[in-house]
């Protein structure tokens, strides 16, 4: 990664000597989308990948995102393009909001223009089939880079609308963390660090499975009470599994664990939230994903952890039973009573340790 920084947008009063960060971001979606506009705001010289040529350039004459964020105008320097090529080459921080499912096709195709750039994951999944976080799939196709995940309560439309947020950049580079931090944080963004990939990566990733399982409670109109158990023990199981993995526990109690959980369970905004709401609603998998028409990470992160977790025996009875629910079909409120009945086991097992076998 070239040593370029930048600490604030420079004014013409200001003169300054720092060259403003090139900041290229893949996939303009929601979240691409908002965080180029962060970028873009805070005076990096920030590009957006847009595959589709007729949409750059209608994005580019709008300043609209005309399908995903139809309300907001984005910032007026902000470019757009739709060859890879220019794209990618010459930047110093790409961040990749892809979905998982093509994440590693849209890192095969930037591969020939990588050189010294950085590669931050934006994206909040796992690879269909492999079971690979997204820097696992950085670390495979892209082996020299400098890389890092970015996770946190970002939801889309907050962002777009200014409103004040925080996020994680984990990574172990340092320089990657010192860049992250100088091309997205400002007054409205706060960038904390972590080392944990791992732990950011899978809180982001898992969170979407209770996210769906919160936007179905809502459809039943769950009180506080059941809330607030569902969330902790959705952090619990979260936590079991990533530590399994090999993260560090503490890193569920940051921004990126019990923060993004708490946004993503609440908000409306979350498009995981809006699936399980649609479910409970009545509709059908296929019905709630088509009406959605965005991406919702968790349906898919639902069977993969839910297989894995079979596979490392890790008990996520929460998981489980959103599976039965959502692909066998089973009663919700019958799958709920169970769950209640699930025996008598340790609040916090990282201080108590369960010495019963899961039932
Ligand atoms: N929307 C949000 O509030 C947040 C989303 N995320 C994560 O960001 C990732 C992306 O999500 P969104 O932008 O919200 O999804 P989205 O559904 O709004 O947009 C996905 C974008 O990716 C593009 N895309 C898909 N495959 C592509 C390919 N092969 N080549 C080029 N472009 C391709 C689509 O054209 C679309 O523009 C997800 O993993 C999500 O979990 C993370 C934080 C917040
Ligand atoms: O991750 C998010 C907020 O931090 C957004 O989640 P959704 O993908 O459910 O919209």
């Amino acid at each position: 990664m070239t040593d370029i920084a930048i600490e604030k947008k420079p004014s013409p009063e200001t003169p300054s000597l720092k060259v403003p960060m090139r900041v290229t971001v893949l996939g303009g979606g929601s979240f691409g989308t908002a965080m180029a506009n962060v970028a873009s705001r805070n005076g990096c010289d920030t590009r957006m990948f847009i595959r589709d040529p007729a949409i750059a350039k209608e994005m580019q004459e709008t300043r609209r995102n005309q399908r995903y964020l139809p309300d907001f105008v984005m910032d007026e320097n902000l470019s757009f393009t739709s060859d890879i090529e220019y794209a990618v080459r010459d930047r110093d921080l790409i961040l990749v909001a892809i979905p998982s499912s093509s994440f590693r096709e849209v890192l095969r195709q930037i591969a020939p223009f990588i050189s010294g750039q950085a590669i931050v994951s934006l994206t909040k999944g796992i690879e269909p089939d492999s079971f690979a976080l997204m820097s696992d799939i950085i670390r495979e196709e892209l082996p020299q880079v400098a890389y890092g995940v970015l996770s946190g309560p970002n939801l889309a439309k907050e962002l777009m609308a200014g409103i004040p947020a925080g996020t994680v950049i984990a990574s172990p580079s340092e320089a990657v963390r010192f860049a992250v931090h100088q091309a997205l944080a400002s007054a409205l963004f706060r960038v904390f660090a972590n080392t944990d990939v791992q732990g950011v990566e899978l809180g982001g990733a898992l969170k979407n499975i209770y996210a769906v399982a919160m936007g179905m409670g809502a459809a039943y109109h769950v009180g506080e009470n059941t809330r607030s158990m569902l969330l902790t023990r959705a952090l619990a199981e979260m936590s079991r599994f990533a530590v399994r993995l090999g993260a560090n526990p503490l890193t569920f109690l940051g921004l990126s664990g019990v923060g993004d959980l708490i946004a993503t369970c609440s908000s409306p905004l979350s498009r995981n939230y809006q699936i399980g709401l649609a479910l409970g609603q009545g509709k059908t998998l296929a019905e709630a994903v088509e009406a959605l028409g965005q991406t919702a990470e968790g349906i898919n992160t639902i069977r993969q952890v839910r297989a894995q977790a079979e596979i490392l025996d890790v008990y996520m009875p929460i998981t489980c039973a959103l599976y039965e629910v959502i692909y066998e079909g089973k009663p919700p409120l019958g799958i709920a009573l169970a769950l209640m009945q699930n025996g008598h086991r340790s609040d916090v097992e990282f201080v108590l340790p369960n010495t019963t076998p899961a039932s």
